[in-house]
């Protein structure tokens, strides 16, 4: 039995195997855009830089800060106990105050020389004092005087004001994924809201007549699987989603909710292929959009297409069938948002395949894998319809035309939730 278990073959459906053996050329062909190119215009869609906004601490994550964080304190902002014990001034024993220091008093008074106090880790250290003397490094005799049980060094377990940093030092420069220690980070320095890049707004509109939103298939409709799938998968790419709707294949509603669309991206389901309710281009050609990538060399998906709608917003229209939807998301519109939202480019990374795969004669293929021992093990159920793969996997593999043999590095696109310690298949 292989990782994937029962799985049982189905790499290739019959459209896809067609493809092998005669490329139909598919979608416009000499149009079509080579995969890696079709990433970088996504990720370099022209529009007007955003006006950063102020977001408090507790809405900040997973934004990027739009301007550097800049330490409005010293931190510590005071000497500070680094341990539980006692502060001492000059060399032991010492007679010990009665009153301890904890941390969040006040100023205590200043120690003289041959004096400690008790101290909490986080308290202030007394002016003059010299050490701090760990609990379990110091004993009192029956005359309340205190004694060291191993040698104390000059400013041990003190942390100097502004060891960190000085107010004005710079922590993170702007770009910065507000991470939760970001987070930490910002609230220590001082902190209540941080400049952060806007979320994208994103707008989803699923077309088809033939979808249903509730209940098992019946005569010829199908559940629309895209509905429920998208919206979550856009936001754990960093964007805002603001509505969801489901238009059919009514090419004056397309054609409206394009025209009153305030998203920064609307993403499209659907209707991009040449078929007589495929109405995406003609609607497109409508208003006038510009057709910045249409059709890409990749399979599945190689429908799919990039256009700049207005000055400052554009469509990904993904394919119909789920994973060249899948497909279209990863190639288009994480490039696309990446840079809407600020962020930068992960460094890309290979794994060795597991098995050999079949390729495209002259396509890309991106196929859903599970991350094994440092492995990419292929995944079934990779057919342009289908979910189940894609289900279970960690990331999708790049293909590049013609296959990959055994042990070949490929290129590996993660899965937001994978990163995030969450993946599918982890067992
Ligand atoms: N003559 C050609 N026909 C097709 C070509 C081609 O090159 N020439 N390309 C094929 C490929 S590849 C794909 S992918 C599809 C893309 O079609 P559309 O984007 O126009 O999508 P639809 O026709 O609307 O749907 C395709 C398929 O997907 C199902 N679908 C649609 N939406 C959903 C949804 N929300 N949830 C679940 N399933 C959905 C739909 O029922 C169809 O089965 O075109 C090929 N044709
Ligand atoms: O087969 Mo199509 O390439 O996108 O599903």
């Amino acid at each position: 039995m292989t990782a994937h278990g029962q799985y049982e073959d189905v790499d290739l459906d019959v459209e896809e195997a067609l493809a092998l053996v005669k490329d139909s050329g598919g979608h416009r062909p000499g149009e079509a855009t080579p995969w890696p190119q079709a990433r970088v215009t996504a990720a370099r869609a022209p529009r007007t830089p955003t006006a950063p906004v102020s977001v408090p601490l507790d809405a900040a994550l997973g934004l990027v800060l739009a301007a550097p964080l800049t330490a409005l304190t010293d931190l510590p902002s005071f000497d500070t106990s680094a341990m539980d014990g006692w502060a001492v001034a000059g060399p032991g024993p010492w007679h010990v105050r009665p009153e301890g220091v904890l941390a969040g008093h006040a100023e205590p008074a200043p120690l003289t020389d041959g004096e400690a106090v008790r101290i909490a880790t986080g308290a202030r250290i007394p002016q003059d004092a010299t050490a701090v003397l760990r609990s379990e490094h110091g004993r009192t005799d029956d005359k309340d005087r205190l004694h060291a049980t191993r040698d104390v060094v000059h400013g041990q377990d003190i942390r100097p004001r502004g060891q960190e940093c000085r107010s004005g030092d710079a922590l993170l420069p702007p770009g910065t994924h507000i991470t939760p220690p970001a987070l930490g980070l910002a609230a220590a320095a001082g902190y209540d809201t941080v400049s952060a890049v806007p979320r994208p707004r994103a707008e989803v509109l699923v077309l088809g007549d033939e979808l249903l939103t509730e209940g098992l298939p019946h005569e010829g409709l199908i559940r629309d699987a895209l509905g429920p799938m998208l919206p979550p998968w856009l936001r754990a790419l960093g964007a805002d989603v603001i509505a969801v709707r489901r238009l059919g294949d009514d090419a004056e509603a397309l054609h409206k909710a394009l025209q009153h669309s305030e998203a920064d991206l609307i993403v499209t389901t659907g209707g991009t292929a040449a078929g007589p309710v495929d109405h995406v281009h003609p609607t497109l050609r409508r208003i006038g959009a510009q057709l910045l990538v249409n059709g890409v060399k990749v399979r599945p998906g190689h429908p799919m297409l990039l256009a700049r709608t207005k000055r400052n917003q554009h469509l990904v229209g993904l394919p119909g069938n789920p994973l060249a939807a899948v497909s279209g998301l990863l190639t288009l519109a994480e490039p696309l948002l990446r840079t809407l939202a600020g962020r930068l480019a992960p460094e890309p990374y290979t794994l060795p395949l597991q098995e050999a795969v079949h390729g495209h004669p002259y396509d890309t293929r991106l196929i859903p894998v599970m991350l094994r021992e440092d492995r990419a093990v292929p995944l079934h159920y990779n057919g342009p319809a289908m979910l189940r793969g894609i289900a279970v996997a960690d990331a999708l593999a790049v293909v590049p035309p013609g296959g990959g043999r055994p042990g070949q590095e490929l290129e590996i696109l993660e899965l937001p939730w994978a990163m995030a310690g969450m993946g599918a298949g982890t067992a």
